[in-house]
């Protein structure tokens, strides 16, 4: 029988180099001939990608922290039973461009809720599943908001105040340091060759843990 499949996240701030490093993981582990499904939160599923278009659309109205917290948990809840979980359970690894750390960094960290509500809603949401391995892409605020900024109009979170980034940014890292077991941390701020060069070792890591052939 097929063995559940493993659960990979990347999370970091704002321009830190996601989209690009996803992209360059994705290809790595194709390489090795692991079946993959690469997705993101909030969104993964059409449900999920409206859920996103309305948290990340710049409005006039201000969003309430808890109505925003409830947004990425209704998201997050039709990406488990639609996408994470039939994956995993069919033995194929998840990629998943954020996930439940975001929201600690981001509604936690940022817009400042107490934690607990965040851990009943992730208990509710999730019930036993975490993460497997969590890749964080660390740079100081400005380099990534500079990168964010250079790539065009800012979304409503991008929009957000310098502090509120470093309150995501500290939050991210104070993660990394509790669940050290599961997080890679990468200095984000290197160049992009440097970059990969720790994500090619990552890969080859995740490999060789599961047996995977080399490419
Ligand atoms: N290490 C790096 N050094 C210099 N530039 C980089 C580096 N990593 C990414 N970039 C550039 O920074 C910009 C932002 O990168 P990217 O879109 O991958 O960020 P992101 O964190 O995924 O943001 P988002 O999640 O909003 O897409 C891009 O123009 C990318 O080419
Ligand atoms: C999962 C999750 C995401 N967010 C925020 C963080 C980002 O600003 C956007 C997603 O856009 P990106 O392309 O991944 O940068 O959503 C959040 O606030 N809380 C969450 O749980």
């Amino acid at each position: 029988m097929q063995g559940r499949g493993l659960f990979i996240t990347v999370e970091g701030g704002e321009g830190v180099g996601k989209s690009t490093n996803i992209a360059f993981l994705e290809r790595h582990l194709r390489e090795r001939d692991i079946d993959l499904v690469l997705t993101r939160e909030p969104g993964g599923t059409a449900l999920g990608e409206d859920i996103r278009e309305l948290l990340l659309r710049p409005r006039d109205e201000a969003v309430a922290p808890s109505a925003e917290l409830l947004l990425v948990f209704a998201a997050r809840a039709q990406h488990i039973a639609r996408v994470v979980e039939p994956a995993l359970a069919a033995g194929r690894w998840v990629l998943c461009d954020r996930f439940t750390d975001a929201t600690y960094a981001y509604q936690g960290g940022g817009r400042e809720l107490p934690v607990a509500m965040i851990r009943e809603l992730e208990r509710l949401v999730q019930g036993e599943l975490r993460p497997d391995y969590t890749l964080l892409l660390d740079a100081p605020v400005e380099v990534g908001m500079s990168r964010a900024t250079e790539r065009g109009e800012l979304d409503r979170f991008e929009q957000e105040q310098v502090a509120f980034f470093e309150r995501v940014r500290a939050t991210y890292l104070q993660l990394a340091e509790e669940s050290s077991g599961r997080y890679r941390v990468i200095d984000a701020s290197l160049p992009l060759a440097q970059v990969q060069a720790q994500l090619e070792e990552v890969c080859a890591e995740l490999a060789a843990c599961w047996g995977v052939r080399q490419p």
